[in-house]
């Protein structure tokens, strides 16, 4: 856990003359989970948007595992490993929570349903969908339709088909939006257990999700990081709690 799977070397994004994004270096380690946090505004959802291809940086690198993918197109980031779990806009709300993850896993193997020929390969399929199904704690809804799940469960549906994918790095925009403090701490768990093998770059607004998620945390203020380090580290941050958490945080 230590050589940094996606990097930004001064990062640079403006829209017009407003200069968003302002010099950022980044990096996440792989297999951490990362949290980006920061006032309204700060620029976090355009750091997303930098990362997974939306937009393309007016200056600077972002390199996954030593390769350029800052420019390249949404598909072609997503190809060289780094998957980006929007609310819950992937789903297919009419098939079952069975069959949204089999689409999912197909389209990581290649497969279409008209070329299934070969069974064994369908049987790994099938072998992968259950084990997913079982990570995401959704078997007892295996056969349900996706849009008569709840949201926390739509929800995690969502992060599967983005797991499905088997990609290096997953960016969770928000993933707590919306949720009851029920719904939160179930994904919390869950996405602590996905998260064992992987390398996750969050942006959340609950503070305590972040603070007892992430292994470490990136505060983003006016397009610049003030500031990387572990939970404790922010947390006493003086620079920090003046730009941001307030004192009250550090209570
Ligand atoms: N396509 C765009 N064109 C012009 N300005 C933009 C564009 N996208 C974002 N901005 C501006 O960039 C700034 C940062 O927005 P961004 O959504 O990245 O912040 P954020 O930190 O994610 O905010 P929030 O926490 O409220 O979601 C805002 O002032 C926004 O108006």
């Amino acid at each position: 856990m230590s050589d940094p799977i996606l990097r930004l070397e001064g990062v640079h994004k403006s829209f017009g003359p407003a200069h968003i994004i302002r010099g950022v270096d980044l990096e996440v380690r792989r297999g951490e989970r990362h949290a980006v946090i920061g006032p309204n505004g700060a620029g976090k959802s355009t750091l997303f948007h930098l990362c997974s291809g939306e937009f393309a940086p007016s200056s600077g690198r972002i390199l996954l595992d030593g390769q350029e993918i800052g420019g390249m197109k949404p598909a072609e980031v997503n190809c060289r490993g780094l998957a980006r779990s929007f609310q819950i806009t992937n789903i297919f709300p009419g098939i079952s929570v069975f069959e949204n993850l089999r689409l999912a896993v197909m389209r990581k193997h290649g497969l279409q349903f008209t070329f299934w020929r070969r069974v064994s390969r369908l049987d790994n399929v099938t072998q992968e969908v259950e084990g997913l199904i079982e990570r995401l704690r959704l078997g007892h809804r295996a056969h349900t339709l996706a849009s008569q799940l709840s949201y926390s469960e739509q929800r995690s549906l969502e992060i599967g088909m983005t797991l499905a994918s088997d990609p290096k790095v997953i960016l969770l925009d928000e993933p707590m939006a919306g949720m009851s403090q029920e719904e939160t701490e179930y994904t919390v768990g869950l996405i602590r257990e996905i998260a064992e093998d992987r390398t996750l770059l969050i942006v959340e607004h609950d503070m305590s999700v972040v603070f007892s998620l992430a292994d470490r945390i990136s505060v983003l203020v006016y397009g610049e990081m003030i500031a990387t380090g572990t939970p404790k580290e922010i947390r006493e941050n003086p620079q920090v709690k003046e730009a941001y958490l307030g004192e009250e945080v550090a209570a």
